[in-house]
């Protein structure tokens, strides 16, 4: 078989029958090898079916059903996730699944926020950063065995985003050479962190460090909070669950309070900074280091924009190709809700975006892989572009993505308010991401900060250069150009809309700039004169960060007609590049017309464009999300099942509610006979 014409994953938990006609129909329809998509998105053949092998495996196992959370309490819900855990350690030794990635990849499939995310994602990452060799001698095997359960405690009642204010105090000890942790104040609680109010047996603590009454900031510890026989607190430990959230009920966030309990010296983690038995404190080579982990996981959680915003998309997409609504003319057939242009200026943007994020995810995933290697010989000089650009990222990813599952699930109709759509929980459990691992907008702040710098730079020194992605802040020359698109095909032009979403972004830095310059004229102190552009400095961030996407999508396209890539590929993913870009300038036109960039003469081309660019993804749009390679199992959906049997599905789905156990509802007896059967 040809790798084009092998089928992508087969259909797991819909309800089986001859597939959807509609769906056969546009699948055989589709300009370009689904089949290679999928190998290009997931790194290769090899790759795709390594990846396809656990999918099913675990698709077809019966404990990982995610099915059965629709009707279970938050306890149940936790309880299933801890025997998922169970079984994801059972198949680890079975399958012989010993390397990180293949872990990763199954935990993936599962596909659930299991309450050993944390322990994965960052308490080992913060063992392997911060600890030396001999403290990651010491955990690391433990934590890789799951012989202890860690997680990552930092953020308080009273503070998450101003790492600075924390309360938690670890007080030295010279005379036990221990440190003392204790928590002085209410708002000192540790609170939010995942797996710690009921899993964990371990954490690593963020606490302020003082040796001899002197304040040394902000340090990592390494802290047991549970026996490691019967899973009870330890002396001077308060732990618990922090109760209900908006979703992510499979885990237990917790909060954690400390009353004098003490850890030995070398609990803290000293790979950068160290505290010597005297007391002697040795400064790390960098303040912010301590600060890695996150720097981490936000690249983490970029890279995990596309899938999510992915599977929405898929959902939508394929149901939108199933449900009918109206004739266009009476006596025609109902018309595929799909085929309505308002449907698709909803959607194709989104499938676009997804596309577009799985680049950036790539070229985030480059540059802390070099940021790493960097840090490891000691050199941090990538820090501020990785903190900067990871954080704008990070913000602006989490946000389309979380705004993008909404749209999907209201273009879905009645059908989407269903949580058997699987758009609500994923979009419930999603959202948080555009709070944890740093609030957005404060997030924002960081990268706005860094371009304001940098520009002031490149102004006080022309001739300056700055890297890459931020070069066009040495161009102020720039601010004079105008947008010259005045036809549709001009906007087809990659290089005229990289230029367009350059110019925006280098004229929002600029105003800010100036802005600055002006409050502090009227008097103004520099921390004042920020405040008073804080609105503004969002709006930059975002600005840069829509630049880098499309500057990624655009050089990924290049790079991959240079190794030969066929050209339907190639012209698929050239049309999801040019709406992803003109779609962007269309939704913020306002920032594009303020300042003369753009003109009428541009916008009408620019809506035509669009609309062509809507018609020409049509015929391809299952295919595409097909190319995405979701199993059921991972949707989650009765909307987005693979072979489009959605109403037999959801009529299926809906026995399973535990109302419809009985015939006559509960409650009949006490609260309906009663008026029923009362005389008139
Ligand atoms: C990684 C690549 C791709 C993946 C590879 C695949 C391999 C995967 C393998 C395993 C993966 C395992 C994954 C497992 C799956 C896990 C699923 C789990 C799902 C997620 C669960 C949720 C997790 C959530 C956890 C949390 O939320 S933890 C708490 C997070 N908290 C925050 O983020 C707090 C935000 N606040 C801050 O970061 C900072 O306080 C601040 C806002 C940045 C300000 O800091 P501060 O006040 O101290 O500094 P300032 O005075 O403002 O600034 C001084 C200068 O320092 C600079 N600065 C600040 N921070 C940093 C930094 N981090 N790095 C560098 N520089 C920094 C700042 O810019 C200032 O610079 P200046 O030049 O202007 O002076
Ligand atoms: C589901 C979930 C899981 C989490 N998991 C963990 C975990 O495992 N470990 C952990 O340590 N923490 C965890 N957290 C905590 C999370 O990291 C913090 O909630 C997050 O960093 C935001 O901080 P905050 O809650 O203090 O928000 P705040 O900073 O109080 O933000 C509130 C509002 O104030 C605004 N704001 C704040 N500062 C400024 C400023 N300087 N200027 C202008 N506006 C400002 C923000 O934009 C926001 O709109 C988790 C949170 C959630 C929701």
């Amino acid at each position: 078989m040809s790798s084009s014409s092998k089928p992508n994953l087969p259909v797991t938990n819909a309800v089986n029958g001859p597939p959807n006609a509609d769906l056969v129909r546009e699948r055989g329809a589709a300009s370009f090898p689904v089949r290679d998509l999928t190998y290009l998105v997931y790194g290769g053949q090899e790759r795709t079916e390594h990846l396809e092998r656990i999918a099913n495996m675990v698709a077809s196992d019966p404990v990982f059903r995610k099915t059965d959370r629709f009707f279970l309490s938050r306890t149940e819900q936790y309880r299933r996730s801890l025997e998922k855990v169970r079984h994801y350690k059972e198949l680890i030794a079975k399958h012989n699944l010993h390397s990180e990635l293949d872990q990763q990849d199954l935990r993936q499939a599962i596909d659930e926020d299991l309450p050993i995310g944390l322990h994965v994602g960052m308490f080992i990452p913060t063992i392997v950063g911060q600890g030396t060799d001999e403290q990651q001698k010491k955990w690391l095997p433990l934590a890789r065995a799951y012989k202890i359960i860690g997680t990552y405690a930092q953020t308080e009642l009273g503070h998450g985003s101003f790492i600075r204010g924390l309360e938690t105090v670890a007080t030295y000890d010279k005379s036990t050479q221990e440190f003392v942790l204790n928590s002085p104040t209410l708002t000192a609680t540790k609170w939010w962190p995942g797996a710690l109010g009921k899993t964990s047996t371990h954490c690593v603590v963020f606490a302020r460090l003082v040796i001899s009454d002197r304040e040394c900031g902000v340090h990592p510890f390494m802290v047991q909070l549970r026996s490691l026989e019967n899973h009870e607190p330890l002396k001077g430990i308060t732990v618990g669950d922090i109760g209900p959230k908006f979703a992510y009920e499979t885990m237990d966030n917790g909060f954690l309070r400390f009353d004098h309990v003490r850890i030995p010296r070398d609990h803290m983690l000293m790979r950068f900074a160290q505290v010597a038995a005297d007391g002697t404190y040795s400064t790390p080579p960098h303040s912010k280091v301590s600060y890695a982990t996150m720097v981490f996981m936000r690249a983490y959680i970029i890279g995990t924009a596309s899938s999510t915003l992915a599977k929405a998309v898929t959902i939508a997409v394929r149901y939108s190709c199933v449900r009918k609504q109206f004739p266009l003319r009476s006596g025609e057939p109902e018309q595929q809700i799909l085929n309505y242009q308002n449907q698709q200026a909803a959607l194709f943007p989104l499938l676009a975006t997804a596309y577009a994020f799985h680049f950036t995810g790539n070229y985030i995933r480059q540059m802390y892989s070099d940021f790493v290697r960097g840090m490891r010989a000691q050199d941090f000089s990538v820090l501020p572009e990785m903190h900067a650009t990871s954080a704008g990222l990070k913000s602006l990813t989490t946000w389309i993505a979380s705004a993008g599952i909404e749209t999907c699930r209201a273009s879905c109709g009645g059908h989407g308010y269903s949580k058997l759509s699987g758009l609500p929980s994923l979009y419930a459990n999603y959202i948080p991401a555009c709070t944890y691992e740093g609030d957005n907008t404060v997030m924002c702040f960081q990268l706005a900060r860094y371009l304001l710098k940098l520009y002031g730079k490149a102004q006080a020194k022309p001739g300056l250069r700055l890297p890459g992605n931020v070069s066009y802040l040495e161009k102020s020359t720039l601010l004079d150009e105008r947008c010259d698109a005045s036809t549709e095909e001009l906007w087809l032009d990659p290089a005229r809309q990289l230029h367009a979403y350059r110019n925006r972004a280098l004229r929002l830095v600029a105003n800010c700039a100036n802005r600055l310059v002006a409050e502090m004229q009227k008097g103004k102190d520099e921390v004042l004169a920020v405040e008073a552009i804080k609105s503004d400095m969002v709006k930059v961030a975002k600005a840069h960060s829509y630049y880098v996407v499309l500057n990624n999508f655009v050089n990924a396209i290049e790079q991959l007609r240079a190794s030969g890539t066929s050209t339907p590929i190639l012209r698929v993913l050239k049309t999801l590049c040019d709406l992803f870009a003109l779609h962007f300038i269309q939704a913020d036109l306002g920032d594009f017309l303020e300042y003369g960039y753009l003109s009428s003469l541009h916008t009408e081309p620019l809506h035509a464009q669009i609309r062509r660019l809507l018609e020409a993804i049509r015929p391809d749009a299952v295919a595409l999300v097909d190319a995405f390679n979701f199993t059921d199992h991972a949707l989650g959906s009765a909307l987005g099942v693979h072979n489009g049997r959605v109403y037999e599905t959801l009529f299926e789905w809906a026995q399973q509610e535990p109302l419809n156990k009985t015939q006559v509802a509960p409650g009949y007896h006490e609260y309906i006979k009663p008026f029923l059967l009362a005389k008139m």
